[in-house]
C-alpha cells in the first residue's frame, strides 16, 4: 500500500475485488470524509490494452466526472512501482445488478426504468460531451449514492475519441463485457462513442424483462455472434404490457446502424423519457422523427 496513500487516508474494510485490484474503505485523515480508494495491481495488468487503461484511468475519469453530477467522482491518485491507487466517491449501497436481482425476474415499472435510463443517459451525454466514451457500461459499473442519485462507475475502460484538438480519433480494441458489447466493437471495427448507447439498450432491455439480456449465447462467442445479428425481438410472453414508447426507445439504442443510432443527448429527448416512463401524450417532440403517432407495427425495422 502506498506510503503517501498512507499519509493521506486511513484505510478500512473491503467492499469488492475486481479483475486487477480490491476496493476499499478510506477516511481523509485531513477531513474525517469517507471515500471508497480502489487499487489497481499493476503486476496482473499483462494485456498491453489493460495496462494502457490502467494508466489513464485516473486522468479519464477526471475528465469525465468534471461537473457531471451522474458520475463517481474522483478525488485522489497515487502510484507507486506495483499499485496505482484512485480515491473516488464512497457508493457502497446496492448496484444496479443488485437492484434486477433483488425483483427476482419481475420487470422494473417502467417509470422506475425510465429514470435509471435517464440519468445514465445524463451520465453518458456527460462524459461524451468531454470527449470521453466508458466504454463498459453495464448494471455491475451503475452505483447508487447515499441518497438514491445514480452515478456512473468505473472507468477502468474508458477511453477518450477526441484528440487534443478536438479531432475526432476513433476506438479500437475488444473493450467491454459481452452481453453488452456492441456490433461494431465485435466485428473489430474502429468505433466511436455510441458503443455506450448499444450498453445502455441492454441495460434497458434487462430492468424490463426481468434480467433476460436480449442477445445471448451459452459462450463468450455465442453471445458474440448473437450480438453481431444484432436481432432485437420482444417475446410477447415477457414485454406483453410494456409499452411501444419503451420498445421504440429499445429500437433506437440497439440500433446496428450507428449513424442511426441514437446518441446519449437524443435518448433524452425521447417521448418515453420525457414522459417519465409512463404512455406519452401525443405532441410535439424535440425531435419531430420521434412522433409516437405511429402505429407500434410501423416502428418495427426502424432499425437494422
Ligand atoms: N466508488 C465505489 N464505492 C463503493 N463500492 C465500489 C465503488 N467502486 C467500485 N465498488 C465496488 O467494488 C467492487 C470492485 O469494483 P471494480 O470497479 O474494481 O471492479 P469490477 O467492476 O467489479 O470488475 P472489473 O474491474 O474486473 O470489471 C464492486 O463490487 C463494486 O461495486
Amino acid at each position: 500500500m502506498g506510503e503517501a496513500l498512507m499519509r493521506d487516508y486511513e484505510i478500512g474494510a473491503e467492499i469488492g475485488r475486481g479483475r486487477f485490484g480490491v476496493v476499499r474503505r478510506c477516511r481523509s485523515v485531513a477531513t474525517g470524509e469517507e471515500f471508497a480508494v480502489k487499487s489497481v495491481d499493476k503486476r496482473l495488468l499483462a494485456d498491453s490494452v489493460d495496462r494502457e487503461c490502467a494508466a489513464r484511468e485516473a486522468k479519464v475519469h477526471g475528465l469525465a466526472a468534471a461537473r457531471n453530477p451522474y458520475a463517481a467522482q474522483i478525488y485522489d491518485a497515487y502510484e507507486d512501482d506495483h499499485w496505482v491507487h484512485l480515491v473516488v466517491e464512497l457508493l457502497d449501497g446496492p448496484d444496479l445488478c443488485d437492484r434486477i436481482a433483488a425483483r427476482g425476474g419481475t420487470p422494473f415499472p417502467e417509470p422506475e426504468a425510465a429514470a435509471v435510463v435517464e440519468a445514465l443517459a445524463e451520465a453518458l451525454a456527460g462524459c461524451h460531451r468531454r470527449g470521453v466514451a466508458h466504454r463498459d457500461v453495464k448494471p455491475d459499473n451503475v452505483l447508487f449514492d447515499a441518497l438514491g442519485h445514480l452515478k456512473l462507475a468505473d472507468f477502468g475502460s474508458a477511453q477518450c475519441f477526441l484528440d487534443a484538438d478536438g479531432e475526432w480519433a476513433p476506438m479500437s480494441g475488444l473493450v467491454g463485457t459481452p452481453w453488452y458489447v456492441a456490433p461494431e466493437v465485435v466485428a473489430g471495427r474502429e468505433y466511436g462513442e455510441k458503443v455506450d448507447v448499444w450498453s445502455v439498450g441492454v441495460v434497458m432491455y434487462m430492468m424490463l424483462s426481468g434480467g433476460a439480456p436480449p442477445f445471448y449465447g451459452d459462450t463468450a462467442a455465442e453471445t458474440f455472434e448473437a450480438v453481431a445479428r444484432a436481432n432485437l425481438r420482444f417475446p410477447s410472453r415477457v414485454f406483453r404490457s410494456l409499452s411501444p414508447a419503451a420498445k421504440d426507445l429499445m429500437r433506437r439504442m440497439l440500433c446496428r446502424d450507428v449513424a442511426r443510432r441514437f446518441s446519449a443527448e437524443q435518448i433524452l429527448g425521447h417521448p418515453w423519457i420525457l414522459s417519465g416512463g409512463m404512455s406519452p401524450v401525443e405532441g410535439p417532440s424535440r425531435d419531430p422523427s420521434l412522433s409516437m403517432e405511429s402505429p407500434e407495427g410501423s416502428l418495427l425495422g426502424l432499425c437494422a
